[in-house]
């Protein structure tokens, strides 16, 4: 049996990002500088060869353009695209348009990093009529009302991902195909907690920067990673990149 290889890349810096709110699925755009993340993602795709046969996005603006971006950059514009909910970011519930900084200054440490990193404890439910809630969003008017979420832990977020993983995902990585998710920095840690069989606890330590692709080349039998955490196509970039998302709020 054949697979085909793995690129997650997490949207560029979004105008949310850049003002340190709480975003989850509230559709902002890129910045500039996320725009231009994007296309520097797009340069080290071509530089290194890895060119995508088809991607899948969120339904959000940020991924959705940083695919288009990163695609234009590696002449790649014309491929198949598919998108789902499923992709989206963590639904942050009632943080969603709070200040990162004012968030850990009222509630503390402990509360925050709970909130924000830990596996199973999510934010408090955001309330339907709020400025920042999706309830009526058209995209999502298909989705039945009990699992349209008003919060999410990350273990929500692996929940509802893993359908959209197994039934389209994994069939275009066994067809032989270069497949590119751009996503979320928490649709993604998901996604590699499950690839990479990252504990419960470990998963809080682990952060995805903005724009630059993650490649995993995968066991054709498992479709586990051949090398643990996958590689980075500019790794000190990225390590340094990962370094500032962990100390957001500070
Ligand atoms: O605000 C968000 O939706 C996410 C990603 O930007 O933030 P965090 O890294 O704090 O989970």
């Amino acid at each position: 049996m054949t697979v085909g290889t793995l690129v997650l890349l997490r949207h560029g810096e979004s105008e949310w990002n850049a003002k340190n709110l709480f975003t989850g699925w509230v559709d902002v755009d890129l910045s500039a500088q996320g725009e231009e993340e994007a296309r520097r993602g797009g340069e080290l795709l071509r530089e290194t060869g890895l060119l995508p046969d088809v991607v899948h996005t969120s339904v959000l603006r940020r991924a959705i353009r940083t695919a288009e971006i990163t695609l234009h950059a590696t002449d790649r514009h014309w491929i198949p695209v598919r998108r789902s909910w499923r992709l989206n970011e963590r639904h942050y519930g009632a943080l969603q348009g709070k200040n990162k900084k004012q968030t850990l200054e009222e509630y503390g440490e402990e509360q925050f990093m709970l909130w924000r990193r830990s596996y199973d404890v999510p934010p408090p439910p955001i309330d339907e009529n709020d400025e920042f809630s999706q309830f009526g969003d058209a995209r999502y008017a298909t989705l039945p009302v009990d699992i349209r979420p008003r919060t999410e832990c990350l273990k929500d977020v692996l929940i509802r991902a893993l359908p959209y993983w197994y039934d389209s995902i994994v069939p275009d990585l066994l067809a032989g195909r270069t497949v590119l998710i751009a996503a979320h920095g928490n649709s993604l840690r998901a996604l590699v907690k499950h690839l990479d069989q990252i504990s419960d606890e470990a998963i809080a330590k682990l952060n995805i920067p903005t724009g630059i692709p993650l490649r995993y080349d995968l066991d054709p039998q498992t479709l586990r990673p051949l090398v643990a955490g996958g590689r980075y196509l500019d790794p000190e970039a990225a390590a340094e990149a990962a370094a500032a998302v962990a100390n957001q709020g500070r």
